[in-house]
């Protein structure tokens, strides 16, 4: 890791072309150590594209991907994840008829690489269950730790989602709406779980709640047809009205 580098994870004019639709449009991103990054855009913008090409489920059109300086554009997804580039995971993902606390042990023995020993009661690695037992409490699912996926409230089951990125020791976590679905109701808890996320762990939060965005996020990116439409910090892109005008049109045009 070259020393006193800023940035994290960077993309130098990423393009990712479908036929003549270019879905990543010469984007140039950077993600600073300890970053609260949002990247926001009406539907189609782009940003489940860009998030695919940094975690390598796409290949780039052209373009490169950096993180800590050494390039990783045409790495492996699950080399990524090792180097520390984690995603969270899609509720259907899960498995629902395991518990949290099952879960979480079983993705935090897969992190520390004791799957090969899996016949063994998860609960004799005194690592597993420490690292288990902090996600539990962090994310608030101690008390339904007993409980199936199944069962779990959407809210929960979010949080689960979560965590379980979380025991894959993220450098930079990508969270992908993470309030999406999510009832009134339990986005305050989501919400206040993602705000106490360790600050060393570097965030690109992937958004449409805008209460969200704008509570969580110190720097903003808006993408509009694939590219980087205005950038800055929270303050400036809340009132840019080139911004606030691409918005108002998705909801006029739904
Ligand atoms: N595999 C694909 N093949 C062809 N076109 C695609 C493919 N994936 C995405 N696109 C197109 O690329 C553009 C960007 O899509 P993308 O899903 O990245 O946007 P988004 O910002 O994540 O949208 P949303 O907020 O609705 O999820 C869209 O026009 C979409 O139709």
């Amino acid at each position: 890791m070259p020393a006193g580098t800023a940035t994290v994870l960077e993309t130098r004019s990423l393009v990712k072309r479908f036929g003549g639709l270019a879905a990543t449009d010469d984007v140039s991103l950077k993600v600073e150590r300890g970053a609260r990054h949002a990247l926001i855009g009406p539907n189609g913008a782009g940003k489940t594209t860009l998030i695919n090409l940094l975690t390598g489920v796409l290949e780039p059109t052209s373009g490169t991907i950096a993180l800590d300086g050494a390039d990783i554009t045409h790495l492996a997804p699950h080399r990524r994840v090792r180097r520390g580039v984690v995603r969270t995971f899609q509720i259907n993902q899960l498995f629902n008829a395991l518990t949290p606390l099952q879960s979480l042990a079983l993705a935090v023995s897969v992190h520390l690489g004791r799957s090969a020993r899996w016949w063994r009661p998860l609960g004799s690695d005194p690592r597993v269950v420490e690292s288990t037992e902090r996600l539990l409490t962090q994310f608030r699912l101690a008390d339904v730790m007993n409980q199936t996926v199944g069962e779990l409230a959407y809210g929960k089951r979010r949080l689960l989602e979560i965590a379980t990125a979380l025991a894959c020791e993220p450098r930079v976590l990508l969270l992908d709406e993470p309030v999406a679905g999510v009832p009134e109701g339990e986005r305050q808890e989501i919400f206040e779980t993602i705000n106490a996320l360790p600050a060393d762990v570097s965030i690109l939060l992937i958004e449409h709640d805008m209460d969200l965005v704008f509570n969580f996020a110190r720097r903003v990116t808006v993408l509009v047809n694939g590219a980087v439409f205005a950038e800055g910090d929270v303050a400036t892109i809340s009132n840019d009205p080139r911004v606030k005008a691409v918005y108002l049109g998705e909801d006029v045009h739904g």
